[in-house]
Order: C-alpha cells, then sequence, then structure tokens
C-alpha cells in the first residue's frame, strides 16, 4: 500500500488513485491497474502513434496484400505492369523481396537451369526453396544431371515430390508399375491419368505443404502454344506464378548456359530439345517446335501442372455465372464447388480424372440450407488440400440424368454426399451415412476412404 501511495503522489493525479479504488481485488492488483491507467493517459498520443505505425506497417506487408488465396486479377495486372521490361535477376530480385515463402519449380530443363544460376549469382539461392516432380519415370541421364547439379549448386535445398504415397509407403518406379489400381497407368493407355498422378496432384501437394506466396517456373513465350502469351506473373487460381524467363528465347537460354558453364542435362545433346520423363518425350527431328516431342500421345500439350488449377478455376466463374441466371431459390454460397448440372453431369462427373466429393442437395430444403455453411468449408479445405474435387448439384434446378442411374447414384434424401472414385473403367461411388455431419467428421471420412484401395 506503501508502495501504490508513493506512485501515485509521483503521477500527481487524483484521478489515477480514484480509478484503482475502484478496482476489486488484492492488494497488488489494484496498484498493477492503477500504475496501466495512469501510464495509458499520460502516453496517450505515443501510444497512439505506435497503433497507427503498426497498421500501416500491418497494411504495407506484402502478404497481407498481394499473396495466398486472395491474390486478385487487378493485382496481378498491376504487378504485370510494374515488372514489364524487367530484367530476370530484377524479377528474382523483387520475387526475393516480396513473395513470402518464395518456391522455384524445375525439373531441371535449360530454363530452370538459367534461373537456379541467377539466383546462385544473385545470392538468393538458400532463401529460395526448389523443388522438384519426381514422377518415377524419369530418364537415368536425368538422375545423373540431378546429381551434377546438387554438387555444382550445394546451397541448394531441394525437396522432392513423389507421386502420391500408398498405404504410407513411397512407391518406387517398379512397386509404380506393379501396383495394381490406378497407380499402374500405362501414360500411353491414359494419358490425362497419367499426368495427373503423376505431376498435377504431386503439385498440388507441394504447394499445399509449402504454402508459398509464389512459384517460379521456367516457362518461356518461345515455347510456343499454350505459353506464346506468358505473362512474367500470372495470377494461377489466386496464387501467384512468376515467369523470369518469359520472353527469353532458346538461344538466349543456350547461350547463358554455355557463358557461364552450366550443367545441363546430356539428352539435349542427343536430340531431345525437352526432356520430360520416359512415358511422354521422344527426341525432336530438326524444324520441329522445342515441345514437339512430349506428350504425343496425347490431345494436350501440357502435362496439366500449369493449367490444372486455372482449368478449375474457369469452371467456377462459369458456373458462378450460371448460377446467377436462378433467381427462384435461395443461393447457397460456396466459392470452391464445382457446379454441376445435367448438361455437364457426363463430363464433369462421369468422366472425372480425380477423386470428387459430390453434394446433392436442394436449395429450398432446410437440411441442406442449414448444412450448406458447411459444406463449403468442406469445399473450401477440399480444395487446399487437392484430396479431391468439391462439387454439387442443385436438385431442385435440375433432375438427376438417367446416366447418373446407370452409373449406379441413389439419391434418396437431401443433401447427400458421395465420394465419386475413378477406376479404369467405372467410378466406385461411397455415400456418406454417418449421423455426424460437421467439417472434421466429414474431411476425416473423406481422407479414410480415400486410403481404401479401388476395388
Ligand atoms: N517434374 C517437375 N518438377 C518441378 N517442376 C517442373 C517439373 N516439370 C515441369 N516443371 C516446371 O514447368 C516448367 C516447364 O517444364 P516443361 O516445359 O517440361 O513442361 S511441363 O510442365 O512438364 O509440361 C519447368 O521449367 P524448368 O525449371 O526449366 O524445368 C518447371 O518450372
Amino acid at each position: 500500500m506503501e508502495t501504490m501511495k508513493r506512485r501515485e503522489a509521483s503521477h500527481g493525479s487524483a484521478g489515477c488513485g480514484a480509478d484503482t479504488e475502484k478496482v476489486p481485488g488484492p492488494e497488488l492488483k489494484q496498484l498493477e491497474l492503477g500504475s496501466v491507467g495512469s501510464f495509458v493517459r499520460n502516453h496517450r498520443k505515443k501510444i497512439f502513434l505506435i497503433f497507427l505505425c503498426l497498421c500501416t506497417l500491418l497494411a504495407v506487408q506484402p502478404s497481407s496484400r498481394w499473396f495466398g488465396a486472395e491474390l486478385r486479377e487487378d493485382r496481378t495486372s498491376k504487378l504485370q505492369a510494374e515488372l514489364k521490361g524487367k530484367t530476370a535477376e530484377q524479377i528474382l530480385q523483387w520475387a526475393a523481396e516480396t513473395v513470402p515463402g518464395l518456391v522455384q519449380f524445375s525439373s531441371f530443363g535449360p530454363s530452370g537451369m538459367v534461373i537456379l544460376d541467377l539466383l546462385d549469382r544473385l545470392g538468393l539461392l538458400e532463401e529460395t526453396r526448389i523443388v522438384t516432380i519426381d514422377t518415377l519415370h524419369l530418364f537415368p541421364e536425368s538422375y545423373e544431371h540431378l546429381q551434377n547439379v546438387t554438387r555444382r549448386y550445394p546451397k541448394m535445398k531441394l525437396q522432392t515430390f513423389y507421386p502420391k504415397e500408398m498405404h504410407g509407403m513411397t512407391l518406387w518406379k517398379d512397386d509404380f508399375q506393379k501396383t495394381s489400381g490406378k497407380l499402374s497407368l500405362k501414360f500411353s493407355e491414359m494419358p490425362a491419368e497419367y499426368s495427373y498422378l503423376t505431376k498435377v496432384e504431386p503439385t498440388l501437394r507441394a504447394l499445399q505443404q509449402l504454402a508459398p506466396g509464389g512459384w517460379i517456373t521456367g516457362r518461356r513465350r518461345s515455347q510456343g502454344e499454350l505459353r506464346s502469351h506468358l505473362p512474367v506473373v500470372e495470377n494461377d487460381a489466386g496464387r501467384l506464378k512468376i515467369n523470369p524467363l518469359a520472353y527469353w528465347t532458346w538461344e538466349d537460354v543456350w547461350q547463358y548456359l554455355h557463358t557461364h558453364e552450366v550443367p545441363y542435362n546430356v539428352l539435349h545433346d542427343r536430340g531431345y530439345s525437352s526432356v520430360g520423363d520416359v512415358m511422354n518425350t521422344r527426341p525432336t527431328k530438326p524444324g520441329e517446335g522445342e515441345r514437339a516431342g512430349r506428350f504425343e500421345l496425347s490431345q494436350e500439350t501440357e502435362c496439366g501442372m500449369h493449367t490444372h488449377l486455372a482449368r478449375i478455376a474457369k469452371k467456377r466463374a462459369e458456373s458462378a455465372s450460371k448460377r446467377a441466371e436462378l433467381d427462384d431459390a435461395p443461393h447457397l454460397p460456396c466459392d470452391t464447388c464445382v457446379e454441376v448440372n445435367k448438361q455437364n453431369f457426363e463430363e464433369v462427373v462421369l468422366k472425372t480424372k480425380q477423386d470428387m466429393l459430390l453434394e446433392f442437395y436442394s436449395p429450398m430444403c432446410g437440411h441442406c440450407t442449414h448444412f450448406a455453411p458447411t459444406y463449403a468449408t468442406i469445399a473450401h479445405e477440399l480444395s487446399i488440400s487437392g484430396d479431391a474435387l468439391p462439387a454439387r448439384m442443385d436438385l431442385y434446378h435440375n433432375q438427376v440424368p438417367q446416366s447418373a442411374k446407370d452409373a449406379g447414384f441413389e439419391i434418396h434424401a437431401f443433401p447427400t454426399l458421395i465420394l465419386v472414385r475413378p477406376m479404369q473403367k467405372k467410378l466406385k461411388l461411397v455415400t456418406y451415412h454417418r449421423w455426424r455431419r460437421d467439417v472434421k467428421t466429414v474431411l476425416d471420412w473423406v481422407k479414410e476412404e480415400l486410403t481404401k484401395p479401388l476395388t
């Protein structure tokens, strides 16, 4: 009490004493609160200034403005304008300073090697994580090249992702081909599925685990096809993608590699202008485009790792605009759901290449309205984890198509959740029957079902 009186006297404030009198509780507590109160009153202006500074700092902190799932188109356009005409070095320097958790995705092709070497020269290699996807079917020369790269760049922080582990064990090449079910696929038989399992899914998993604000790729405009209009930065379904060599030509790349004696894959000296894996690469003939030897058996010119998310985003945008046309029922928001309807059922569901969680619902049913926010959260979580594609079908505005019934879909109540799993020739359908329908229980169920063999 003596101390308190001394402090009150030293602050010279009658109000302070009066305040502490009102605070109930032990003497010590009164003393502390009284001191804090008078401190705040005496330093009001300074505290306000510090608060203002903190707010400003938070407002300009890059991760809260540009990155994560919220990267907006207008922000991307602004960045594109800001980076116009910048050199690869400047772009990398900018990315290292601005993008939290920057990652370079590389198969150590010629462009990726230029970027890696530039990062090293700029002293940025230690802080930039490097991710490579080993499809388990790489050429022996590619594995040797990787060893050379590791020796040349000891500071490189490399993380390798493989096709999905099965039963907690990483699959190696032999197991991959021997395993029955989806993982025994050969590219020649099912190119889209092969690419999804070996490239797209590991990419989504790597992005989810590392959660970078942006990722660097080695793509260039001069590679043609879908890359002809590649910007230096792009919005990949809400995440920043950086292509520092977007404007480099094949000649620019090779001149750099030779000038700086950067290691490259020896297959480039044996007629392979672009190297993927043994399942989808052949040497190119003189006069053919750089990537003509890739994915020849497929309709696609890309493995999907650079197009998959953009496709989903497009589907979502299309379904959102269709939704707006319907006005006679309450709208139950679900930003990350792929909207299934009678017209696209076959394409989206029956021909799905990936596991999908599909909700059948009616916006006019009370249970569905109540469940809607939960399902929206489940969908959001699934879209981040990549475990299954979240989808839903509004059965107030659509009827169950005959093709769905033929495929075994049975809907007896709303909402009905069905996990759709593509097998080689048909779909495996698993209906959710648990009593609880909260986010965790449903997600746990999905995960559990996904570990079960496809029979
Ligand atoms: N396996 C693997 N692991 C990590 N990153 C990869 C992988 N494959 C492609 N990429 C990234 O895509 C860039 C272009 O590669 P490609 O021209 O070979 O096309 S494709 O993506 O395989 O369709 C490629 O550029 P590089 O760094 O020159 O390899 C990478 O940024």
